[in-house]
């Protein structure tokens, strides 16, 4: 049996930078990876590096295979340098297998061939992700049209009309993506309407717009069972009893904790009621030397929080410990629509049911001198402040380069600067941040 100071499991985001850090503090550091095509985790092999590539080539004009073949090879330079980033080091060493826990402090790894081996360490950091959720359906859920974000972007043929589950995230993007790429997309969601938490006029400028580039929605019905039609053809039946036929579904019904075959049986770590690693607030779980962070831990499922996550473990284990998770603010999310939408914050209404004296301003994103330039008018800009106290709650940005503009407003939130100061700040010019000059004239 060979001893570690450290075991981590799964190439994540989190992961691979735990693994750098203790390798660098001499640590003798495992990273053990079941599958030689996910080096770097999620992110860089299946999630926000191959979809953000192909939504920018979609909505440049690219052919849909040119585009597909463009994300291979940047996925693949991607990878090695994230394995060699590791496997290079000294004290690190990767291994190609899938772990299981036999106890606290034991792992077996078994790789390809079936050969098995284990291993041990004082500490061990699970690190495994998520995978998708397909909620239970009657029918053909095994057909080679059925889809989830994982296969649909590594098919090289586009399909011509394209059945979307779920209009989350991942429904959106796609929605946006492959409508973009000239397919006919309808979009199943069983609320009423998308987007049901964000800002009311957010949430309409956005369905409109995305309505009119095409995309078809079906509102307040659930996907009940799939039938394969014949080859190239594939129903979904709705909880109406309508029908949906097309040539491709995809799944975006969420994505669930990666735990399964992990062998937690074995330790004192004890998940939660959502099937996630159960952590405390420096992530520590129920078993002292265990460590869960990124996507297998209940909560937010982003790169930057997983790598944020690495950085809660660092400072528990090397400093005073004082970030933790509870003390974590103003989490910012993208949704890479076209144009994309950012938010951090409250919304008007959250930030008057938690008492604040707020009000909020609106700024239509055709009023801007910076989208006559960019040839886009669409989008809208709102912020939410208290009066009284001169603190920014909350910022809505759906419109062009929202997604590099939400993190300077959180960072305003987070070193509590007045919005007064976004107000009056010189920004240069023609660019979309001078919008904060009239977007925060509250
Ligand atoms: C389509 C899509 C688009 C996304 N876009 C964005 C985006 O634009 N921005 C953003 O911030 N987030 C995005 N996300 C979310 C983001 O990808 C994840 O939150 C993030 O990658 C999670 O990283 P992680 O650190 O939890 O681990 P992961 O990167 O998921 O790594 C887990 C690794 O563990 C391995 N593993 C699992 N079980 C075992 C085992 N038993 N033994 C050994 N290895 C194992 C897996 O093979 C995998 O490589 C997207 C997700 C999807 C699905
Ligand atoms: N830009 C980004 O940062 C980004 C992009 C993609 C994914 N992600 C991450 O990945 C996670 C997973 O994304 P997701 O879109 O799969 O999950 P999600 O939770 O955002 O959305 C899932 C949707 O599926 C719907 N649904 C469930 N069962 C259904 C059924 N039978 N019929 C119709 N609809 C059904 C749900 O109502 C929900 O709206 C996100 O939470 C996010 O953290 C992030």
């Amino acid at each position: 049996m060979t001893h570690f100071d450290a075991i981590i499991i799964g190439f994540g985001k989190a992961g691979k930078s735990l693994a750098g850090d203790l390798a660098g503090r001499d640590w003798n550091v495992a990273l053990i990876e079941k599958d030689k095509t996910m080096y770097g985790g999620t992110c860089i092999n299946i999630a926000c590096i191959p979809t953000k590539l192909l939504m920018h080539d979609a909505l440049n004009g690219s052919e849909y295979r040119a585009a597909v073949e463009r994300k291979n090879g940047v996925v693949e330079r991607l990878r090695d340098k994230n394995y060699h980033s590791i496997a290079d080091l000294n004290k690190a060493t990767v291994y190609d297998g899938t772990a299981v826990f036999i106890s606290d402090k034991e792992i077996e790894v078994e790789t390809e061939n079936g050969k098995k081996e284990v291993l041990s360490a004082d500490n061990i950091f699970v690190n495994t992700g998520a995978e998708t959720s397909i909620p239970p359906l009657e029918g053909d859920i095994d057909s080679d049209k059925v889809y989830t974000s994982t296969t649909l972007i590594d098919e090289e043929i586009l399909p011509d009309k394209l059945t979307i589950v779920g209009g989350g995230y991942i429904g959106l993007e796609f929605a946006t993506m492959y409508n973009a790429f000239g397919s006919e997309v309808s979009v199943i969601v069983p609320a009423d309407e998308i987007l049901k938490d964000e800002d009311e006029d957010i949430r309409n400028e956005i369905t409109k717009d995305m309505k009119e580039s095409g995309i078809n929605f079906i509102f307040g019905e659930r996907a009940e069972k799939v039938k394969e039609e014949s080859s190239s053809n594939i129903t979904v039946t709705l909880s109406n009893g309508r029908e949906q036929t097309s040539n491709a579904i995809l799944f975006a019904t969420g994505r669930k904790p990666n735990t399964k075959g992990l062998g937690l049986d074995n330790t004192s770590v004890q998940l939660t009621e959502n099937g996630g690693i159960k952590v405390d607030n420096h992530l520590q779980t129920t078993a002292d030397n265990i460590y869960a962070m990124g996507d297998v831990k209940d909560g937010f499922q982003f790169t930057y929080t997983s790598l944020d996550d690495y950085r809660i473990v660092k400072t528990h284990l090397f400093d005073d410990g004082e970030y933790s998770y509870d003390s974590r603010t103003n989490v910012h999310y993208t949704m890479f629509t076209d144009p994309p939408y950012s938010r951090v914050g409250l919304t008007l209404q959250e930030a008057k049911e938690e008492g604040y004296e707020a009000d909020e301003n609106s700024m239509p994103m055709s009023g801007h001198p910076r989208s006559h330039i960019n040839n886009e008018l669409r989008g809208l800009f709102k912020a939410v402040v208290d009066t009284e106290s001169g603190k920014i709650l909350g910022v809505h940005l759906y419109g062009v380069n929202s997604e590099e503009l939400i993190n300077l407003a959180k960072l305003a939130m987070d070193h509590d600067i007045p919005y007064t100061v976004l107000r009056d700040q010189m920004y240069n010019h023609p660019v979309m941040s001078e919008a904060f000059n009239t977007l925060f004239d509250i």
